[in-house]
Formats: structure tokens, C-alpha cells, sequence
């Protein structure tokens, strides 16, 4: 709505291609703005290892100021070369800033939607008969509790470490809900994903699982473990619908869900807070890190991060048709023969366009 009131978006670029994709996704907000009126104010923070290198901390109190002050973050990625965790700047970086933003805004629902866009079926390394069957899957994750945020201990002689994952009812029940209410709002078909021939805390997320069912009846529910599902969301991507499971399963299998798309810069993510009313703020992210191989080189692919602003325009903003209106302009320029190059998909002789390039077209196809 024109002449409503300014929605003030805290941009947190953090490391690597961070900074590169979060531009892009301001670009295209710009052109929302543009084309619908609507006023966007975007402030930028330090997080992660340049915030560690700038103000000694990974997650700086001036950063959580802003966020608080904000109505939603735009979060870019954090964390060093895989091989250089032990430098400083990098160590716990991801752990400090990422798994702190999480908590400190409660964001225990993480929506990440893998779909297959029939133009990219060739990027997929899956068969024609796999990819034709369709692919819409969303992973409802949960994000702020469970292995990740349990207690982490080494012993002093550095020969053993402890990591604890624990979940009560309630940490189990705010997902699990989510993935039921989305179920009802698609295919209403819902896998839980668990480790429950071993793991109590999986056997527990069954029990919230089979009672919340009561209350969703049109709802077909299964049950599958986190190693078959690994494989089946590859070898039968089809059969899913909505995925619910925990922190650190959800952080794996969507990386492999990944492969669906054909590429981590396809994959946007919204991780949503539980608190109500106007103190809500979510955050939206894309699923990949810091991809320190082609970081400052305008190659990395900003479409998850432009997707994740339209997941933004959806959750925090309630604005569908502009939401859409991304969403329809990124199959076009894909539709359309548009191609970064993660995802020309070893097609020899293919010219790839930048990042730069990328955004660029997907604004110019933006149309109300
Ligand atoms: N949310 C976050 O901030 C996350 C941070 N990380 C951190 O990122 C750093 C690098 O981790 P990796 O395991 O290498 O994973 P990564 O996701 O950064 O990269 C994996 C591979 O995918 C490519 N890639 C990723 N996103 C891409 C994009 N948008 N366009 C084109 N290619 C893309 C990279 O170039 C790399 O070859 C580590 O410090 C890790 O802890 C990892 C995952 C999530
Ligand atoms: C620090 C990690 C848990 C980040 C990650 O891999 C993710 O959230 O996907
Ligand atoms: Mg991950």
C-alpha cells in the first residue's frame, strides 16, 4: 500500500558471498518499491567473522539492537574456509552468530522449500521419469533447540567430546504444528523424519507427532528415519509433501534436497519466530554458507537470497502478489534460458552471466 507505513529490515551480510547476495536482494526490493509503493528501509549491521575482526565479537550487541528494533532480518551467511575453523576470526563464528540470532528471536519454525522448475530439469542429476513425477517439497525445521543448542564439551586431553541432544513436548509441538497447518494448506500428506529405532528424543517427536494427528485428521502422516529419507528424497522425491523433523536432521536432509533444484542457490529459507504480536521478527536466509570459492568474484548465484526476500514479503509483510511477483520473475529469467554458473550443469559451450547480471535480468522481468 502506498504511503504505508516504512518497513524497517535489519540486512545482516556477515561473510564471504554475504555481502554480494544481500545487495542483490535490496536491488530487487528496490523494485517492489518501485512497482507497488511500498517503502523499505534497510539498515546493515556486522555479524560473524568480519564483525569479529571489526568489534571482536561474533555477534555484536549493537547488531541484536538492531534486529530488535526491525520488523524482520535479512540475514546473509557466516563463517570461514572449512579448512580454517581454528583462526579466531572463524572459530564458533557460525555457532555465535547464527545459532545466537536463532535463539535470541526464538526462530523455531525454518521453512525450506525445495522444488524442481521444469526448465531446470537437466541441472537435476535425477532421471526424466524421477523429476517428471513433480517435486514440491517444503522441510519444516525446527531451529533452536535439539543437538545444536545442547550442552558441547571436549575433555581436557582433547580425547573425547560430548554433544547433548535434548527436546522437551513443547519445543516438539510449535514445528510439528507449523508442518500439520502447512500439510492442510497442500498436498496434506506430512513425513516425520527421526532417528526412532534409537533415539528417545525421536521417540518423543513421534508421541507429538501421533497426538497433534487427533487434530488434523485429513492429514496422512508417516513416519521415516533420517537415513532412508536421505535417500528417498533423492531416489523418490515425489512421495513428499511437507517433511517436519529436527534441527540438525532438517539441516542435512535439506542440503540434500538441494540437489533436487540442481543447486544450493536455489534453496531460500525463512525462519519464523514464535513470539506473537508486533515484537515478531523473522529471518530469512538462503540455505547455502559462505561458498569462500567464489565469494568476491560476482559469481555466486543470489537467487535464494532473492527468494528469500520474497519469502519475507510473505511472512513478515502479508504481501502475496508482490511475494509472487519475485517468485514469477525468477522462472522467467530461468525459463528463459538464465544461467549463473552453478547451474549450467556441466552444459559445455553455455555462457553463464554473474551475479550481477543474474539480479539485473530478474528485475527487468519484475512486472505487477
Ligand atoms: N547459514 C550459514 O551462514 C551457513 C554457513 N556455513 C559456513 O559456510 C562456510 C563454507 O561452507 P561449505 O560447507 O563450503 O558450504 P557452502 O554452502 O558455502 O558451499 C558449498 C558449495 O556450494 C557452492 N555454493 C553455495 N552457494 C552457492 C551459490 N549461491 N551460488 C553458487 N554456488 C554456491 C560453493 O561455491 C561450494 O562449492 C563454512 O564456514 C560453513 O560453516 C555453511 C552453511 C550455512
Ligand atoms: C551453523 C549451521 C547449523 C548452519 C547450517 O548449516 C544451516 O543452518 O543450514
Ligand atoms: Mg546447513
Amino acid at each position: 500500500m502506498p504511503g504505508s507505513a516504512t518497513h524497517r529490515i535489519a540486512v545482516l551480510p556477515g561473510d564471504g558471498v554475504g555481502p554480494e547476495i544481500c545487495d542483490r536482494a535490496i536491488d530487487v526490493l528496490g523494485k517492489i518499491t518501485e512497482l507497488y509503493g511500498h517503502s523499505f528501509e534497510f539498515t546493515h549491521a556486522d555479524v560473524g567473522g568480519i564483525a569479529y575482526e571489526k568489534h571482536g565479537q561474533h555477534l555484536p550487541e549493537a547488531t541484536l539492537e538492531l534486529c530488535r528494533n526491525s520488523s524482520a532480518i535479512l540475514f546473509g551467511c557466516v563463517g570461514g574456509p572449512v579448512d580454517q575453523q581454528h583462526v579466531p576470526k572463524w572459530k564458533d563464528a557460525e555457532k555465535i552468530a547464527l545459532l545466537g540470532l536463532r535463539k535470541a528471536f526464538n526462530l523455531a519454525v525454518n521453512l525450506r522449500p525445495a522444488a524442481v522448475y521444469p526448465f531446470l530439469s537437466n541441472l537435476s542429476p535425477l532421471k526424466d521419469s524421477i523429476v517428471n513425477k513433480g517435486i514440491d517439497v517444503v522441510i519444516v525445521r525446527e531451529l533452536v533447540s535439539g543437538i545444536y543448542f545442547g550442552d558441547h564439551s571436549t575433555a581436557e586431553d582433547g580425547k573425547s567430546a560430548v554433544d547433548v541432544m535434548s527436546y522437551s513436548w513443547d519445543e516438539v509441538v510449535t514445528p510439528v504444528r507449523f508442518a500439520f497447518e502447512s500439510a492442510m494448506l497442500r498436498k496434506k500428506n506430512l513425513t516425520v523424519v527421526d532417528k526412532a529405532n534409537v533415539l528417545d528424543t525421536s521417540r518423543l517427536w513421534r508421541k507429538v507427532a501421533l497426538d497433534l494427528a487427533k487434530q488434523y485428521p485429513e492429514v496422512t502422516v508417516n513416519f521415516m528415519y533420517i537415513d532412508n529419507a536421505v535417500m528417498q528424497i533423492i531416489k523418490d522425491p515425489s512421495q513428499f509433501d511437507v517433511v517436519v523433523t529436527g534441527n540438525m536432521f532438517g539441516d542435512i536432509l535439506s542440503d540434500a534436497a538441494s540437489v533436487l533444484p540442481g543447486s544450493l542457490g536455489l534453496m531460500p529459507s525463512a525462519s519464523l519466530s514464535t513470539v506473537e504480536g508486533e515484537n515478531t521478527i523473522h529471518m530469512y536466509e538462503p540455505i547455502h554458507g559462505t561458498a569462500p570459492d567464489i565469494a568476491g568474484k560476482n559469481l555466486v548465484n543470489p537467487i535464494a537470497q532473492i527468494l528469500s526476500a520474497a519469502m519475507m514479503l510473505r511472512y513478515s509483510y502479508n504481501l502475496e502478489a508482490e511475494a509472487r511477483c519475485i517468485e514469477k520473475a525468477v522462472e522467467k529469467v530461468l525459463a528463459d534460458g538464465g544461467r549463473t554458473g552453478d547451474l549450467l550443469g556441466g552444459v559445455k559451450g553455455q555462457s553463464s552471466m554473474s551475479c550481477t547480471e543474474m539480479s539485473a535480468a530478474i528485475i527487468a522481468a519484475m512486472e505487477k
